[in-house]
C-alpha cells in the first residue's frame, strides 16, 4: 500500500512539472520507502509514464462516464491499477485491495470505491489482452508520432514507440577506455561503443570502480559528440552547455585543457561533483553562453544545446508528457543563436561538434543544413565508422544519428544527433 501511494505522488511531482528522476529526489513518501517496496514504487511510476496511453485506453473501455480533468487522483490510481494488473503481472487482490484503500484516503475520492473496485476485477479479467491489442504509436502523444513518422517514416517510428517501452539497460563511460576493469557476470556486462561497459540495471554506488572514479554513468549515444571532436592534450577545448559534465569528463580524460560553461549553477553542482570523484580537472563557469567573451579562441569546442530532449524518452517516461510541440521553434532558434556564438569562440582551422539529444530533424540535421547554407566559412567533416567503436549511426551526410530503435537486440540506445564542423582557416 505505502509503496502504491509513493507511486501516485510521484506521477503527481511528474504532473506538475518535476521530472521523474527530480521526483525521485524530493518526494518524502518515496523516500521513506526501503528496499523491494522502493524498487516498486520506482518501477510502477515509471511503468506508468512509460505506458500511459495504453493504459488510459483500457481505463476507458471500461468507464461509462468519462473522469473529469481535475479528478486527477483518481485518475492516477486508476493508472497504477492498470499498470499493475496490465502489464506487471501484479496479485489481482492485491492490485484491487490497494487501489480501494488509496480512494478510501481522500475526500476526492472517497465516493468512488465501488467504482475503482469494479474497474480493477474488470481489468483482472482482461486487461492483459486489451493492452496487448493497443497499437505501438498509443503511448506517444500526438505530436511526437506525427513528426516522428514524418521524419523516418511510420515503421521507423513504430520501432522507436516499441523501444521507448522497454526499460533501458545501465551503461557506463570507462575513464581510460582500455582499462581492463572487471566486472561480474551476474551483472551481464559488455563492452559495446569506443569506451561504453553495458549491463542490466544494477545500484550504481555498490558497483567496483564508482567510488575510485573508474567510470560514470552516460548512454553510449551520448559519449559520441565527445568521442568525434577528437580533442588532444594541450588544446583548448570549451565545452559549451556542459552540466552535469558526461561530455566534461570524456574531454577532460584526454588531457586537453578544458573550460566547461554552463548558466546553472545547480546543474554545475553536479558537474564538480563529478570531476571530484572522477579526479578529472577542468575550469568551470558559471556563465551565460551567449553573453561569454573568453580572451582566447579554442582549438576545439563541444556545443551540446539544450533541445526537445526527445532522444531520452527511454530514460526519462515523463518526456512523453511534459514536452510541448510549442517548445521547440523557441529551441530552434536559440540553438541556432548557440550555433553562431560558438563559431565566433573558435579558431580558424578549429574543429566544433554540435549535438542534441533530440529525435526531431529540426534541431538537427535541419539545423545544420541551414548553417552550411548561410556560412560559407563552415564546412561539415564526414565520422568514419572507426571513431565510433563501428556503431551503425552514420547517415549520408557523415553525421551521427542515433535513435532508440537502433542496437535492438544490444539493448537499444538513446536519440542523438551530431555533426562535426570546421571553421576555414
Ligand atoms: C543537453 S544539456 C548538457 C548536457 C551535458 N553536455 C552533459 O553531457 O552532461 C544542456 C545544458 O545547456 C545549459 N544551458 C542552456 N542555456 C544556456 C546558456 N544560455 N548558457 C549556458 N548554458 C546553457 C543547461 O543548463 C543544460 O545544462
Amino acid at each position: 500500500m505505502a509503496s502504491r501511494a509513493a507511486a501516485v505522488d510521484l506521477l503527481r511531482l511528474t504532473a506538475n512539472g518535476f521530472t521523474l528522476d527530480q521526483a525521485l529526489e524530493a518526494c518524502r513518501s518515496f523516500n521513506e520507502l526501503e528496499g523491494a517496496d522502493r524498487g516498486f514504487a520506482r518501477a510502477l511510476a515509471s511503468t506508468t509514464l512509460r505506458r500511459r496511453g495504453t493504459l488510459d485506453e483500457v481505463i476507458a473501455a471500461h468507464l461509462k462516464v468519462p473522469l473529469k480533468p481535475k479528478q486527477t487522483y483518481l485518475r492516477d490510481i486508476m493508472r497504477i491499477t492498470a499498470a499493475q494488473l496490465c502489464l506487471m503481472g501484479t496479485e489481482d487482490h492485491a492490485a484491487a485491495w490497494s487501489a480501494v484503500e488509496l480512494a478510501k484516503l481522500r475526500v476526492e475520492s472517497k465516493g468512488y470505491t465501488k467504482l475503482v473496485n469494479a474497474i480493477a476485477r474488470r481489468l483482472a479479467e482482461n486487461g492483459k489482452e486489451l493492452a496487448e491489442k493497443q497499437p505501438l504509436r498509443a503511448d506517444t502523444p500526438g505530436w511526437l508520432w506525427r513528426k516522428l513518422a514524418r521524419a523516418y517514416g511510420t515503421k521507423t517510428a513504430s520501432a522507436i514507440a516499441e523501444a521507448h517501452r522497454i526499460e533501458p539497460p545501465l551503461d557506463i563511460s570507462l575513464k581510460d577506455p582500455s582499462a581492463t576493469i572487471e566486472w561480474p557476470e551476474e551483472l551481464g556486462a559488455r563492452k559495446i561503443g569506443p569506451r561504453t561497459v553495458r549491463m542490466a540495471s544494477a545500484p550504481v554506488p555498490s558497483l567496483p570502480g564508482f567510488e575510485e572514479g573508474a567510470w560514470w554513468v552516460q548512454d553510449v549515444a551520448a559519449t559520441l559528440p565527445a568521442e568525434i571532436l577528437g580533442a588532444r592534450e594541450g588544446e583548448k577545448v570549451f565545452d559549451l552547455c556542459a552540466a552535469p559534465g558526461g561530455k566534461t569528463m570524456q574531454l577532460a580524460a584526454t588531457g586537453a585543457e578544458v573550460f566547461a560553461i554552463d548558466h546553472s549553477g545547480l546543474r554545475l553542482e553536479r558537474l564538480h561533483a563529478n570531476l571530484q570523484r572522477t579526479g578529472l580537472e577542468a575550469v568551470v563557469l558559471e556563465q551565460d553562453l551567449l553573453e561569454w567573451s573568453p580572451a582566447n579562441p579554442a582549438d576545439r569546442i563541444l556545443l551540446d544545446a539544450p533541445c526537445s530532449a526527445t532522444g531520452t524518452i527511454r530514460r526519462n517516461p515523463d518526456l512523453l508528457w511534459t514536452s510541448r510541440e510549442t517548445q521547440v521553434p523557441d529551441l530552434v532558434r536559440l540553438q541556432k543563436k548557440m550555433l553562431e556564438k560558438a563559431l565566433d569562440l573558435l579558431k580558424p582551422g578549429g574543429t566544433l561538434v554540435y549535438a542534441v539529444c533530440s529525435l526531431l530533424p529540426e534541431e538537427g540535421e535541419e539545423q545544420v543544413a541551414a548553417l552550411l547554407e548561410r556560412r560559407g566559412d563552415v564546412e561539415r567533416v564526414p565520422v568514419t565508422s572507426s571513431e565510433i567503436g563501428d556503431l551503425p549511426v552514420i547517415n549520408k551526410q557523415g553525421e551521427i544519428r542515433c535513435l532508440p530503435s537502433k542496437l535492438k537486440a544490444d539493448g537499444g540506445m538513446d536519440g542523438f544527433f551530431a555533426a562535426r564542423l570546421q571553421k576555414k582557416g
